[in-house]
């Protein structure tokens, strides 16, 4: 809990990792590893030693993530969904794999009237055919392999079959090659169908199962540790006596699924520095995030316990509101990552996509946002110094901020299309402002148990 004194800010924090804050509207860097030109993290916009800027911020969380991908396995296609391609889905048949017939009707070869063809005609996945040949007609199934030399598929419900001179008349005209799906109409073997850093969907399953594939090369969704802090917080029931609900437990671990994660339920650890240290050595997670402890309040424990475990501090504050004390630190070389989320539910919000959501994407390989922007309908007021993150909603062309977006609230968020990146000294009605959209609008792999 914060509290007076005003923390006494630790050295400034300039990571092997940090590089200078990209310009706002470019994508954010791909770079992998360290180089002494990457320095140093600082904003131009931040007044307190060691802030980062905030897209500074989310450039090196994302390298960072980058420069230590997980390791792609071998997955049977159904414990693929929610990972991500390592390597590309090439076409391992033609598909088509051969000429096919789209239509329950007849084959036909040549012009008509056709001669029918004994038997119980063409049904799809049954063996070789004969070639058809000129003026004959084969009753033929959907999908259905094609005779050899037939010209055309007629649908049944377009032609008229004389059953006593086994004739068969078309209805309308026929147009050479109708209704036959010609093998590799859809793609060629070899075919490059999705590049990696595909996130593997129900239809991406479909399709690699089409194209031949038994199994996939994708990155495991990242495996993430949440570690609610605080002794006031209450797991049930209404506030009272001073707690209060915990609202993160119950919003991040979703939200993280949705960003594709694997989240082990959030464990509360009060108050306590020995709880939060041993949770930490202990973990074996991917990435770890940590809610509450981040200002210097007396039970605010993250950056002693932190220190305390050697950890390194990659990122000590960032020029955002709100939610300007996260931080990202690599708890031991080769180690997982934390990010300290702000308490202030709203904070959290923003630390979780300002660190936590970049690393995870760098991690797993998915490729960068597409980023756009969108005008305001309104005048926002900003920061002097700081990016603001406002929620909201999409109206038509442009985004109308909403209400309720103190650190401490939710309403807004609850309610939001997604956030505004508010650049520092705010910005007049009209002007164009990056959209950070959130996950559950495009996909909905937040549905419990969906992606596990
Ligand atoms: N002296 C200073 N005090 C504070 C500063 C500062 O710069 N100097 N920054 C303020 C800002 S901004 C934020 S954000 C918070 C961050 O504080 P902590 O990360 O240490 O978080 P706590 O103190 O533990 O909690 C803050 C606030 O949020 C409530 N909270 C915490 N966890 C939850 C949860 N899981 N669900 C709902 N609400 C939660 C907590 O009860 C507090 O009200 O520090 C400011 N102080
Ligand atoms: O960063 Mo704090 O989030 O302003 O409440």
């Amino acid at each position: 809990m914060p509290s007076a004194p005003a923390p006494s800010s630790p050295a400034p924090v300039v990571s092997p990792l940090a590089a200078p804050a990209p310009a706002a509207d470019s994508a954010s860097s791909r770079s992998h590893g360290a180089s002494s030109a990457d320095r140093p993290a600082s904003s131009p916009h931040a007044h307190r030693t060691g802030s980062t800027a905030w897209h500074a911020a989310r450039a090196l969380a994302e390298r960072l993530g980058r420069a230590a991908p997980l390791t792609a396995h071998r997955l049977p296609l159904d414990r693929a969904l929610g990972h991500v391609l390592a390597e590309a889905v090439v076409a391992l048949t033609d598909l088509p794999s051969f000429d096919t017939s789209a239509m329950d009707g007849w084959a036909v070869a040549g012009p008509g009237p056709w001669t029918v063809k004994e038997g119980e005609g063409l049904l799809a996945g049954r063996g070789s055919t004969e070639p058809l040949p000129d003026g004959q007609a084969s009753r033929i199934a959907t999908g259905a392999r094609l005779p050899a030399d037939a010209t055309a598929v007629i649908r049944s419900e377009h032609a008229h079959c004389d059953e006593a001179k086994r004739l068969l008349y078309a209805g309308r005209e026929v147009v050479q090659g109708q209704d036959i799906r010609p093998r590799g109409q859809e793609c060629r073997s070899g075919d490059e169908l999705l590049p990696a850093g595909t996130v593997v969907t129900p239809p991406v399953l479909g399709l690699a199962a089409a194209a031949g594939y038994d199994a996939l090369v994708a990155v495991p969704r990242p495996r993430v540790d949440v570690f609610v802090l605080g002794d006031e917080l209450l797991t049930a029931g209404l506030p009272h006596d001073g707690l209060i609900r915990d609202a993160l437990g119950p919003m991040l671990a979703p939200w993280l699924r949705a960003l594709g994660a694997e989240v082990a339920e959030p464990r509360r650890l009060g108050d306590e520095a020995g709880a939060l240290r041993q949770a930490l050595v202990s973990s074996d997670a991917d990435l770890i995030l940590t809610t509450g402890g981040t200002a210097a309040g007396p039970v605010d424990h993250v950056h002693p316990v932190l220190a305390e475990i050697g950890a390194e501090l990659l990122v000590d504050g960032v020029a955002v509101r709100p939610g300007h004390p996260m931080l990202l630190a690599r708890l031991a070389e080769g180690g997982p990552c934390l990010v300290g989320l702000p308490g202030n539910p709203l904070a959290a919000v923003s630390g979780l996509l300002t660190l936590a959501e970049p690393l995870l994407r760098g991690i797993a390989g998915r490729p960068a946002q597409d980023r756009y922007r969108a005008p305001v309908r309104q005048e926002v007021h900003g920061h002097p110094h700081d990016t603001r993150l406002i929620p909201v909603v999409h109206r038509e062309d442009s985004v109308v901020p909403l209400h309720y977006n103190g650190p401490a609230m939710l309403r807004g968020i609850a309610a939001a299309d997604g956030l505004a990146v508010v650049p520092p000294g705010g910005v007049r009605s009209g002007t164009e402002v990056e959209i950070l959209d959130l996950p559950w609008a495009s996909a909905s792999p937040w549905t419990e148990g969906c992606f596990t």
